[in-house]
């Protein structure tokens, strides 16, 4: 198989989706756009294992949609892709020609487990189906289960005929190593509908690939069922495709591990609503909770107050900001909302600096950093921009930081 020409180095391609936190290796260069075309004149679909299928848009000036295969990624495993042919080069590099070792430096960790045996198992749950259970104690902040998507879809498939983008899928099942086809096919499904379709839809998570939203599928991390207060939460590397699982608290043998499929911050009636996507009514501990319920929907609505009210410049005064802080940091640990707590020292930060107070926006930007990492992950756009955030702040005239010594 003949190899298309590639470009440039990486940081110079039009389709480097990657973001600043890609290294720029002496090795890298631009990854070829493939789709069905290219194939038939360059007789090479390199790096993908099998040629392109690709369907045209309803729409003229949109790009193709394809389904793109891979059997042998940076992990050793197969995947589907069903995407355009610029995400599929942007993607194409991030699945083959990774920097590991830069990878983990920045991170500050490996890519793996904490644990040589997995200390759960997967169970029959009655009306959830299966869930998974934890067998051994997991602390807090452990890392349960780490794994790539065996399939990706775009989520916005408007522009391409329903019943085309069906055929993509249907090819890109196919298509899949028998290791990752069998694991794909025992998931749950809901829907009665085409049985790839409803497996994706009962099952993917959102990720972002190479800057565009897509919906993908770890089938490991599908077994875990829903709550609305969950003791895991899923951290996502959009320079990996890496999805882990980490544990949000302390877990005794014999819990359920869950995660929460929504937003943490939303109320009750919207999470319900949203859920209904999956196909289900929640059955969690908290939603069989009338009066948990009432109490959780007041303190996330509490928080949301307040954090308006620190939209409104008139209550940007130290006290008011202090009390602000220390009533959101209540609340959102009662909530158990953590996962949020980055984002929210973000926004502090910032009305920190709006007041001019800038050793404050500096440690609540530092804050922001530290969870945003543990919680976001080290490479997510939220964590790059609190450290934006920060370049901004230390790059702020004299006369800013004099003000406030
Ligand atoms: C991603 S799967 C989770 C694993 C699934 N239970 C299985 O058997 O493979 C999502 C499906 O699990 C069930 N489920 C998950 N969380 C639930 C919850 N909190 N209450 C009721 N059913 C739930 C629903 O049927 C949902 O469509």
């Amino acid at each position: 198989q003949s190899h298309v020409q590639r470009g440039p180095v990486s940081s110079q391609c039009s389709n480097n989706f990657a973001g600043p936190l890609t290294p720029t290796p002496n090795h890298s260069t631009c990854p070829p756009l493939v789709d069905d075309e290219t194939v038939l004149l360059t007789g090479s679909w390199h790096p993908w294992s099998i040629p392109p299928t690709c369907t045209k848009p309803k729409t003229k000036g949109r790009s193709k949609l394809c389904s793109f295969t891979t059997s042998n990624h940076w992990a050793g495993g197969g995947v589907s892709i069903i995407t355009t042919p610029e995400v599929a080069a942007g993607v194409a590099s991030q699945l083959h020609d990774h920097n590991i070792p830069w990878l983990e430096k920045e991170r500050g960790s490996p890519f793996k487990t904490d644990s040589t045996a997995a200390p759960f198992e997967v169970r029959e749950l009655s009306e959830k189906g299966l869930g998974v259970v934890a067998t051994k104690f997991i602390r807090k902040n452990q890392v349960l289960m780490l794994g790539l998507p065996i399939m990706l879809q775009i989520s916005n498939s408007g522009p391409w005929g329903v019943y085309d983008v069906l055929k993509l899928l249907h090819r890109a099942g196919n298509q899949l190593p028998q290791k990752e086809q069998g694991e794909m096919l025992r998931l749950a499904r809901k829907g009665k509908g085409y049985i790839i379709d409803d497996i994706m839809k009962t099952n993917s998570f959102d990720v972002t690939v190479a800057g565009v939203s897509h919906s993908g599928l770890y089938p490991e991390i599908a077994r875990i069922n829903h709550a609305c207060k969950p003791n895991c939460f899923t951290r996502y590397s959009p320079n990996t495709l890496v999805m882990e699982v980490v544990a949000y608290k302390d877990i005794q043998p014999g819990e359920e591990l869950s995660l929460s499929y929504t937003p943490l911050n939303v109320l009750s009636t919207d999470r319900r609503d949203m859920l209904k996507f999956w196909g289900f009514n929640c059955t969690c501990a908290l939603c069989n909770d009338p009066d948990a319920i009432k109490t959780s929907d007041r303190q996330r609505t509490r928080i949301q107050d307040i954090l308006n009210e620190l939209d409104d410049p008139k209550n940007h005064t130290p006290g008011k900001v202090r009390a602000a802080t220390a009533e959101v940091e209540d609340l959102v640990a009662k909530e158990g909302m953590t996962g949020q707590i980055g984002d929210l020292y973000s926004i502090i930060a910032n009305v920190y600096l709006t007041m001019g107070e800038m050793e404050l926006a500096r440690s609540y930007g530092k804050l922001a950093i530290t969870f945003l990492r543990q919680y976001a992950g080290f490479d997510s756009l939220r964590t790059q921009g609190a450290m934006e955030f920060m370049v901004r702040l230390e790059k702020l005239g004299p006369e800013a930081w004099q003000r406030t010594r």
